[in-house]
């Protein structure tokens, strides 16, 4: 057998890279669409002076979002690649006493939203990882200060026997935790701090007596009305400073309450990155695609985030690197404190990523700090949340902090192994969905025009590419306006006998079908490659037009009106609950409206106001014989009937509890017939 060789780099013993051969089609095919995109603003120019009127210039300015937000998806495209790692040859190079230690940090804040069994789940589902238990700490932040997840936690630490002796002493009849919780638990805005040990790993041992326990450390921050927490990412921080000063271990993973290790061989996996053995000096970070448990068939409200989690982050592979996505990553914690070359001290020395803890995890003088570190007042005047830790000043804390690190430097990692590493919950009913969605665009938008906005600081920082990825989320929210324009404008001027693109026999036409067709098949195509399936596209693209007809501009909206002085709600945390109806019906595959919420509006306008100019432009069909100036759009409102027929199902044919509530159609109908009025005024003119 050959042992050596003496020609090319050496082997890469545990991981291994490969392009996607797509990358060659894909950049070819760029170059054609750019080249159409062009002749399409040659097209708009002659429009815009030979009149210039509000319907071109809505479309004017569509076009040109549509096309910057395409240029952006190409950054993804040029260069995807997939990994595949070998843990199995871990051992080789790496002894098992030799392996890293590892802080596991896992986010709650809210008890009835987040029930608090199941964040024992994911804490008990990562405390069975196959890894020296010595080496893993597990500390779980509560920034609702629930008791109910303290003695949740307590139960699941020493194996019960604290709830029954708690509901005894405080003589409390519902023995039920959910049902205990619903009536007894008051939010308060000021939250006291706890720092509690429930397991340590030098002394617990399992029930048999055998095997030592990991660390588990349940810990509430210090909240007070007159100072902002920052929430999640200001939750990291603490946890950060409270995992330095009582084990401080090299290797952190984030994990969102309600994502559970899939696979407990998962931790070998990341060694084969992130072990100091065979770490690149800049790589900062691992991320792992957020992968979900329950979705329905059709996956109805596109929750695989399919491009988010999967075919971006293996674009950006190809690159520096994906973007943190605020769960299932594994950061060198190094990264927190400046640049790979640009170390920032922290202002307590304990905290430095290389400082080596030496007290015991409970010893007095570890718990006395511990609890200095998470007290409200201990970040003021200090670097934390601006260049140390996670960033704040998004709403998208994951987003803004992996970008403000991939500026400094840092390189990421992205791991897709085939057995998914973590699973989580999605939502499942569109009101959240779309509220979930508004948060994001809301937190986008702050940092798409910020003075680290991904177009100008970022570009700068990353180049082109990098930066015109993050501009891609950054402005996200964006693609309300040309969504909108399509959804109304060529139905309203169908309804008024204006014809607004060129005719059938125009070679202008072609190029719109090209453009259309090109954009949208490349995306099928795109998803389906990425192990996906003509319906969950076709969802998802349902879902691209609800969320800019909805979550882009409810959440712009919200943006504009945050910047002119006006309070919002903050950080609206997603709803992990299961009704049982909502499940039944989510399971076969049916939106649920049910309340009654302005996020609905826009969407019921839209799939009235096409429907209602779809029939029109078949009847003018009928009547003229001829369909040359109207096709396109007849076309486009006919493509709005076909995505909105789950809405005029909830509005006439269900008597469900799912249903869109008779005052939410009443109230839409009413817009959608003033808005033809206005038009009928505006376009006549
Ligand atoms: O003040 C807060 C608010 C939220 N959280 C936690 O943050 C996590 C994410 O919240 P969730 O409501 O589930 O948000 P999603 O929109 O579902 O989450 C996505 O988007 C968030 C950014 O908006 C990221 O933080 C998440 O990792 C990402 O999965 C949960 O574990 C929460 O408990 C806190 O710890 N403190
Ligand atoms: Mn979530």
């Amino acid at each position: 057998m050959k042992t050596t060789t003496t020609t090319g780099p050496p082997p890469q013993p545990l991981h291994s890279l490969k392009p996607h051969r797509r990358r060659h089609l894909n950049r070819i095919f760029a170059a054609v669409y750019t080249l159409a995109i062009i002749s399409l603003f040659y097209h708009h120019t002659l429009k815009l002076f030979h009149s210039t009127t509000i319907i071109s210039l809505s479309l004017f300015i569509s076009d040109v979002i549509l096309a910057y937000m395409w240029s952006t998806t190409q950054a993804f495209r040029m260069n995807p690649v997939s990994r595949k790692e070998f843990p199995e040859s871990l051992e080789k190079f790496l002894e098992r006493k030799d392996f890293p230690a590892m802080d596991i940090f896992i986010c709650t804040a809210d008890p009835y939203k987040e029930p608090p069994i199941n964040v024992v789940n994911t804490a008990l589902s990562v405390m069975a990882y196959d890894y020296p238990s010595e080496k893993l700490s597990v500390y779980v932040s509560d920034d609702g200060g629930s008791e109910l997840t303290m003695f949740a936690f307590m139960e699941a630490a020493k194996f019960g026997k604290v709830w029954l002796p708690f509901c005894r002493e405080n003589n409390i009849t519902d023995r039920c935790p959910d049902a205990y919780f619903r009536s007894n638990y008051v939010v308060s805005a000021d939250q006291v701090m706890e720092v509690k040990v429930l397991l340590n790993s030098k002394q617990d041992v399992d029930i048999n007596g055998k095997l030592l326990m990991p660390n588990l450390v349940y810990f509430s921050r210090e909240k007070s009305k007159t100072t902002p927490h920052h929430f999640k990412a200001g939750a990291l921080n603490a946890l950060l400073r409270v995992s330095g000063i009582m084990t401080n271990a090299p290797i952190i993973l984030t994990l969102d309450c309600d994502m559970y290790s899939n696979d407990p061989s998962t931790l070998e996996r990341v060694l084969c990155y992130l072990s100091d053995k065979f770490r690149k000096p800049n790589c900062g970070y691992v991320q792992f695609p957020q992968r979900f448990h329950g979705l329905n068939k059709a996956d109805i409200y596109a929750s695989e985030h399919k491009r988010l989690f999967l075919a971006n982050p293996s674009g950006m592979d190809g690159l520096f690197g994906p973007s943190y996505v605020g769960t299932g990553c594994f950061f060198h914690r190094r990264v927190f404190f400046g640049g790979p070359s640009a170390y920032i001290e922290p202002e307590i020395p304990a905290l430095s990523p290389s400082n080596i803890v030496d007290k015991p995890i409970n010893s007095e003088q570890t718990l006395n700090l511990a609890h200095h570190v998470s007290g409200c007042n201990c970040e003021n005047k200090t670097n934390w949340g601006s260049k140390m830790g996670f960033r704040y000043g998004s709403l998208v804390e994951d987003y803004y902090s992996g970008f403000r690190l991939q500026c400094e430097g840092w390189h990421s990692i992205f791991c897709n192994p085939s057995r998914p590493a973590f699973l989580g919950d999605v939502p499942i009913n569109l009101i959240d969905v779309l509220s979930q969605n508004k948060r994001w665009s809301i937190g986008l938008l702050e940092v798409g025009f910020s003075k680290f906005s991904p177009l100008t600081f970022g570009i700068r920082a990353m180049g082109i590419l990098m930066g015109q990825s993050y501009a891609h989320y950054a402005f996200w929210p964006v693609w309300f306006f040309p969504i909108t324009t399509y959804a109304i404008l060529p139905s309203l001027a169908l309804l008024n006998a204006i014809p607004i693109f060129p005719e059938v026999y125009e070679p202008w036409f072609f190029l719109y079908i090209f453009l259309f067709i090109g954009a949208y098949g490349q995306d099928c195509l795109d998803f389906i490659l990425y192990e996906g399936t003509f319906v969950r596209w076709w969802s998802d693209q349902r879902m691209w037009l609800i969320r800019g007809l909805s979550s882009y501009l409810f959440g712009s909206i919200e943006y504009i009106s945050n910047c002119l002085g006006v309070p919002s709600h903050g950080f609206n945390v997603t709803s992990k609950v299961m009704d049982d109806d909502q499940s039944k019906r989510y399971d076969q595959g049916i939106f649920e409206f049910g309340v009654s919420s302005p996020l609905f509006v826009p969407l019921i306008i839209a799939a009235i106001l096409n429907l209602v100019a779809f029939l029109g432009g078949i009847l003018h069909i009928f009547k003229e014989r001829s369909l040359d100036n109207f096709f396109i759009q007849i076309l486009i409102a006919g493509f709005g009937v076909l995505n909105s027929l789950p809405l005029y199902e909830a509005m006439v044919l269900r008597s469900d509890k799912g249903r869109i509530p008779i005052k939410t159609t009443i109230t839409s109908t009413t817009l959608t017939g003033v808005l033809y009025a206005i038009s009928y005024f505006i376009l006549k003119t």
